[in-house]
C-alpha cells in the first residue's frame, strides 16, 4: 500500500514561471507541502496529481514511473478545497464516483458506498444534494468518495481551509483516523504550520518554484535558518 513518491528533477514552465521539483515523499507518511503564497504548491501537487505533465525529468510512485500517465491511471485519490463534488448528483452518487466512473454498482460496491458515509459521520445524508449541505459535511463527503477509491495516495489541496477553525480541527482528526486505518500515502497542501504539527510525519516547504527544504515535520518546525520559512512559522 505505501507508495513512496519521488519528483526526479522535474521540470515544468507555466507561462512566466519556472518549476523544478527534486525530492522525495516517504510512502505510509503524512507529509505537508507548504510554502508562501504563489510558491508552486498547488503546482506541484497538481503534477502528482496528472493535472500537469513536467517538461523535463521524472514522476514515480511506488517505484512505477507515472509522469506522462492520465490522473485517472495514476495511484491517487484527491481532495481539495472546494468544488469537490458536482452540484446536481446526490451524496451517494458523488461518493460511487468514487469506485466506477461508469455508475455501474453492484450490491457490494453500494455497501462499500453506505459504509464509507457511515465511516465520516454522513450516515443518513445518501440522498442530500450538495447544495444542502454545510461545508463541513461537503468536504466528508468528498472524503467519502475518496476513502471508497482505495488508492495508495491521498492528495489534498488545503482541504480544510475553508473550514472554521473547529470543524477544520475535527477533519484533520478524521484524515489522521483514516490514514492509520490505511496506512496510505497522504500529500497535505497547507498555510498552517498548526496543522503542519498536527499532522504531519513529514514537511516540504516549497520556495519560487522548488523545494528548499524537506524534513520530519519536527526537525521542519525548529529550523531557523530559512527567512521564508521563519517568517512562515511565525504566521
Ligand atoms: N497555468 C498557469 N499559467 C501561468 N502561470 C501559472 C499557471 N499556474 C500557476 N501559475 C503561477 O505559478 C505560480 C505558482 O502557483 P501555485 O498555485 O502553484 O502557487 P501556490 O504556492 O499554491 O500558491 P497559493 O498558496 O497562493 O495557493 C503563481 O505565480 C501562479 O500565478
Amino acid at each position: 500500500m505505501a507508495d513512496n513518491i519521488l519528483l526526479d528533477k522535474v521540470g515544468l514552465r507555466l507561462g512566466g514561471q519556472h518549476f523544478r521539483f527534486d525530492g522525495s515523499l516517504p510512502g505510509g507518511a503524512i507529509t505537508a507541502i507548504t510554502g508562501p503564497s504563489g510558491a508552486g504548491k498547488s503546482t506541484l501537487l497538481n503534477l502528482l496529481a496528472g493535472f500537469e505533465i513536467p517538461d523535463q525529468g521524472r514522476v514515480l510512485m511506488g517505484g512505477t514511473d507515472v509522469s506522462g500517465a492520465h490522473p485517472s491511471q495514476r495511484p491517487v485519490s484527491l481532495v481539495f478545497q472546494d468544488n469537490n463534488l458536482f452540484a446536481h448528483l446526490d451524496v451517494f452518487t458523488n461518493v460511487a464516483l468514487g469506485i466506477h466512473p461508469s455508475l455501474k454498482l453492484r450490491e457490494a460496491d453500494r455497501q462499500v458506498v453506505l459504509q464509507a458515509l457511515q465511516r465520516v459521520g454522513l450516515d443518513g445524508f445518501a440522498k442530500r444534494m450538495p447544495g444542502t449541505l454545510s461545508g463541513g459535511e461537503k468536504q466528508r463527503a468528498a472524503f467519502a468518495r475518496a476513502l471508497v477509491r482505495q488508492k495508495p495516495v491521498l492528495l489534498l489541496d488545503e482541504p480544510f481551509a475553508a473550514l472554521d477553525p473547529g470543524l477544520g480541527i475535527s477533519m484533520a482528526k478524521l484524515l489522521l483516523e483514516l490514514h492509520r486505518e490505511t496506512a496510505n500515502t497522504v500529500i497535505i497542501v497547507t498555510h498552517d504550520p498548526q496543522e503542519v504539527a498536527r499532522l504531519a510525519d513529514y514537511a516540504v516547504f516549497v520556495e519560487s518554484g522548488a523545494i528548499t527544504l524537506q524534513a520530519p515535520a519536527a526537525e521542519f518546525l525548529a529550523r531557523q535558518d530559512l527567512p521564508a520559512l521563519t517568517a512562515f512559522l511565525s504566521g
